[in-house]
């Protein structure tokens, strides 16, 4: 039988004819990216390319049904391809073992798509691609799941909003001085032993942090004790890998570090003082034990402190031999000597300040800002963004609806519009503020070891053939690198001015007679061996007068405007969604919820 009989007569003929003639790109191939391929590979899309730059892990396997036990640490991408090629031999799967942010990916082959799909679990990742689907006017899907909630929306550049038209929430901060010295609650203790004490003891050596503790002149007393504090650890940093070293580690940080606070005695007006670890008794004590890790059943309830003293003492060890051996490290939750030392370290601390201890997983869970992962939400996104696929290939976007799955009935009380498995929203067209969505884009193919500002300049205003060069100002990012009271760059190469050697795209704004800004302009650089600068494709029709109309912040024609607020529905209360102090790494694959204006 035609395996694609059932797709043909569920789609008619027209519509799956482009659906075997159009050319799709999936980014990640993880939870999302995994039951999307197999969608895409059922539904008959003649050609696919997917990335992934990770390989498999163990973990992955209940849920990233498309790899199986005998494919740990194999590309993730390839393994993918090839699991999908089984539903379906008559199309083209072609597989990318990389960083979508890698050369190779340029503008000119994000413009060889019809369709992306974003099934990311980062944001910096997502805007990377939102970026460059929007400079090069492909349709994206960008989907996201966190919990029960997920979401798919359709990116139409020019036409809907992108994924950068709405600031994304910004992580969770605590002060310096509650992480360092007054911790009250869980988080406090665990961002201490994940963000300051992991990174002093097994990173790379850096005073920056002391730097800005040293501008802090509100506590300056606190402070001063701080600083001497990190530079004793630096101190002690230097034994790191010699017998003896988690021992030293442990009296400093548990007792002499929790004396000195001790000292200062106007911290503890209105505080509980903390109690300094009775330090010998506890490793006399974690030395007649086994390695309680050993036992993972344990690792949903609360050990003990001696059997934590344990944990803290054999993963400081394990780590600082790995730190001498071979270099700074970085946390990562699934490294299980890292791991442990945060669930240890924070532990202790806990302790130390009279806070709950929690388990290691629920610190596992905290530490690694991980939202629960549900297999189903990922299954239900993945469809939703193949009909909306479907909506961009029969040109219905200006219908189509942001879908999203609400909470189960247990969560019903955290969503704003209850009883709704799947809501619909209207899409809404580009914020006209929008730092991507507000310029117009052209490629140039450029020699940069050869081309000069002044080269390139030349001909993107010849090219545009409207305004004098000293009407224009270029930045590179933040930095100006031409306007009219600063030429000094113009017979400088690209090369020479450090011009990004890949994805770089030069900011070019256009001022009128009045120096009002016409329409701002984003030149992308091809690298070519070529003399020259050659413009790729059609110039982008702008700089025309008049200006072109502001895009306005109003639902499309037709479309009622939803009074509902879109929340996510996860408990962001401290204790389930962590932020940490410094970085929003970790599980970034919500942002489900939409800002309305
Ligand atoms: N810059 C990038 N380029 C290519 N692929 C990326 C990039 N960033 C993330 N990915 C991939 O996107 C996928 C996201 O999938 P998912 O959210 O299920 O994450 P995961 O890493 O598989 O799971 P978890 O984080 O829960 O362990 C991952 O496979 C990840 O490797
Ligand atoms: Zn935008």
């Amino acid at each position: 039988m035609d395996r694609h009989a059932p797709s043909r007569a569920l789609l008619g003929t027209q519509l799956f004819a482009q659906v075997e003639n159009t050319r799709v790109l999936m980014v990640g191939a993880g939870g999302i990216g995994c039951e999307l391929l197999k969608n895409l590979a059922m539904l008959g899309f003649g050609h696919i390319e997917l990335v992934d730059l990770d390989t498999i892990d163990v973990t992955n396997l209940n849920r990233q049904f498309l790899f199986q036990r005998q494919h740990v640490s194999q590309s993730k991408a390839h393994v993918a391809r090839e699991s999908a090629l089984r539903f379906n031999r008559n199309i083209t799967i072609i597989s990318h073992h990389g960083n979508i942010k890698d050369p190779q990916f340029d503008l000119a082959w994000f413009k060889s798509f019809n369709l992306v799909f974003n099934a990311l679990d980062n944001l910096d990742a997502r805007r990377h691609v939102n970026l460059m689907c929007v400079a090069g006017k492909v349709p994206l899907i960008d989907a996201g799941t966190a919990g029960y909630s997920g979401q798919s929306t359709i990116i139409q550049p020019g036409v809907t909003e992108c994924y950068d038209c709405h600031p994304k929430p910004t992580p969770k901060t605590f002060p310096v001085c509650t992480i360092r010295s007054t911790p009250s609650a869980p988080i406090h203790c665990i961002v201490w032993a994940k963000n300051f004490m992991f990174p002093q003891l097994f990173g790379e050596d850096e005073d920056e942090g002391d730097a800005n503790l040293v501008n802090d002149t509100t506590n300056a007393k606190q402070v001063q004790e701080l600083v001497r504090e990190a530079q004793a650890l630096r101190e002690l940093k230097r034994s790191a890998g010699l017998p003896g070293f988690a021992e030293r580690v442990f009296v400093k940080i548990y007792r002499h570090d929790i004396e000195r606070l001790l000292s200062m005695e106007g911290l503890w007006q209105m505080r509980q003082k903390p109690v300094p670890l009775d330090v010998e008794a506890l490793v006399a004590a974690a030395n007649e034990l086994r390695d309680p890790l050993a036992d993972e059943t344990a690792h949903c309830r609360v050990r003990t402190i001696e059997e934590t003293t344990k944990v803290f003492l054999q993963s400081t060890a394990a780590l600082a031999k790995r730190y001498a051996a071979s270099g700074p490290q970085s946390f990562d939750k699934d490294d299980d000597a890292a791991m442990a030392f945060v669930s240890a370290a924070a532990n202790l601390r806990c302790h130390v300040y009279h806070i709950a201890l929690k388990s290691f997983f629920e610190i596992k869970s905290m530490a690694g800002n991980i939202v629960p992962i549900v297999a189903t939400t990922n299954g239900v996104v993945a469809g939703l963004m193949v009909l909306h696929a479907l909506q961009v290939l029969e040109g219905r976007v200006l219908e189509t609806t942001t879908d999203l799955l609400t909470a189960p009935p247990a969560a019903q009380h955290l969503v704003s519009r209850p009883n709704q498995v799947l809501a619909r929203d209207k899409l809404f067209p580009p914020v006209s503020s929008c730092a991507v969505c507000a310029r117009a884009y052209v490629q140039v193919a450029v020699d940069t070891a050869s081309t000069t500002l002044g080269d390139l300049l030349e001909a993107i205003v010849d090219a545009f053939s409207v305004l004098p060069v000293d009407n224009v100002t270029v930045l590179e990012g933040a930095r100006m690198l031409y306007d009219p009271d600063f030429d000094d760059n113009l017979g400088r190469t690209l090369a020479d001015l450090n011009v990004p050697s890949h994805h770089a795209f030069l900011l070019v704004d256009a001022y009128d007679q009045d120096d009002q800004l016409v329409q701002p302009l984003s030149v992308y650089i091809q690298k070519s061996g070529k003399k020259g600068v050659e413009i790729l494709g059609n110039v982008p029709q702008l700089w025309t007068k008049p200006a072109p109309p502001k895009v306005q912040d109003a639902p499309i024609a037709g479309g009622d405007e939803l009074d509902d607020e879109v929340v996510m529905a996860v408990d962001d209360d401290d204790e389930d969604i962590i932020m940490t102090e410094s970085s929003a790494a970790g599980n970034e694959t919500g942002h489900v919820g939409r800002t309305r204006r």
